[in-house]
């Protein structure tokens, strides 16, 4: 790892220069601590032939990490300063910068493909690139991502727990993750006022084959928009009645009394799968982020 990770003193001089003033709509908090960089690009379990893709390099902090673990980086950062500055306080041949939206990127921007996102993530926007990123690079095996604690809490939360939500199942539709750690406020500047959380995730085959995602991320969605009420009263709008809804969930082994919060993601994909057999579940509507095709 590069022995030149910046510290407090080089973070404040850099942004000075750069006439950087950190904002919050942009999530920039950036890390000023050589030790949690060091943290992270371990806890990433990278190899030396990884690809790395690093979202929201700000002023450079992991990507000097980062340059010094694998044989190339990319960097996607919607700052154009911050863009701009970058391939000067990281002065590699191995780096390429992307001025654009996380949200946004598709694969075919990448040369080499990239097979390990490392990000201290914008936390406003943490849980969709994550999603996004992990739909459109299939060559992605993994990732390690710093986030708000109790957004790390809920990406690695399992069924029946109080946090297992609408990130937890979509996370694990694509991979296995595991929290990694925890981060305090005092490593950043400007410090935020909350705790940070490291997420390891590994990617793992889609639980149902022949199940188009999007339907499954239908189903998740409606189930947890009314996560206090049986899956017969939350699923009956999205199915057509709740009397289809019970007819859907029993066909797919699923109690109609049980609630979302206690399905795995391998059951959601079951509901998925029998409304298509059925024709019910005819309310489908494709979660905007997720381009329609079938995983198998
Ligand atoms: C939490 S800071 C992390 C900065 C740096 N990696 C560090 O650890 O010091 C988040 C970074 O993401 C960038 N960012 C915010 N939204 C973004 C988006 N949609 N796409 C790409 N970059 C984004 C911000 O400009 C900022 O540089």
């Amino acid at each position: 790892m590069a022995d030149s990770l910046l510290g407090p003193a080089e973070i404040r001089d850099l942004a000075a220069r750069l006439g950087v003033a950190p904002t919050k709509k942009l999530g920039q908090n950036f890390l000023h601590d050589p030790n949690t960089i060091r943290r992270i690009v371990t806890a990433a379990q990278l190899r030396p032939d990884d690809v790395a893709l690093e979202v929201g390099p700000g002023l450079g902090s992991l990507t000097l990490g980062l340059v010094g673990a694998v044989r190339h980086v990319h960097a996607v950062e919607i700052d154009p300063t911050l863009a701009a500055a970058l391939p000067e306080t990281v002065a590699v041949p191995h780096l390429s910068v992307h001025l654009a939206d996380a949200l946004r990127v598709t694969g075919d921007r990448f040369d080499p493909a990239p097979t390990m996102l490392v990000a201290n993530l914008p936390y406003n926007v943490a849980v969709p690139v994550v999603l996004h990123l992990l739909a459109q690079l299939p060559t992605l095996r993994g990732g390690l991502v710093m986030v708000q604690k109790e957004v790390a809490d809920r990406l690695t939360a399992g069924p029946g727990s109080k946090v297992y939500g609408v990130p937890s199942v979509k996370l694990a539709w694509y991979a296995e993750a595991k929290p990694a750690g925890k981060v305090p406020p005092a490593v950043f500047w400007p410090v935020p006022n909350v705790d940070s959380g490291l997420v390891f995730f590994a990617r793992r085959e889609p639980p149902a084959a022949g199940v188009a995602r999007a339907d499954v991320f239908a189903v998740v969605d409606a189930a947890f928009a009314q996560r206090r009420k049986t899956l017969r009263a939350a699923l009956a709008g999205w199915a057509g009645g709740p009397d289809r809804a019970e007819t859907v969930l029993r066909a797919a082994g699923v109690s109609p009394q049980a609630r979302g919060e206690s399905l795995t993601v391998g059951e959601f994909a079951a509901i998925a799968a029998e409304a298509k057999l059925s024709g019910y579940g005819g309310k489908l509507t494709p979660s905007r982020a997720e381009p329609e095709e079938v995983d198998s």
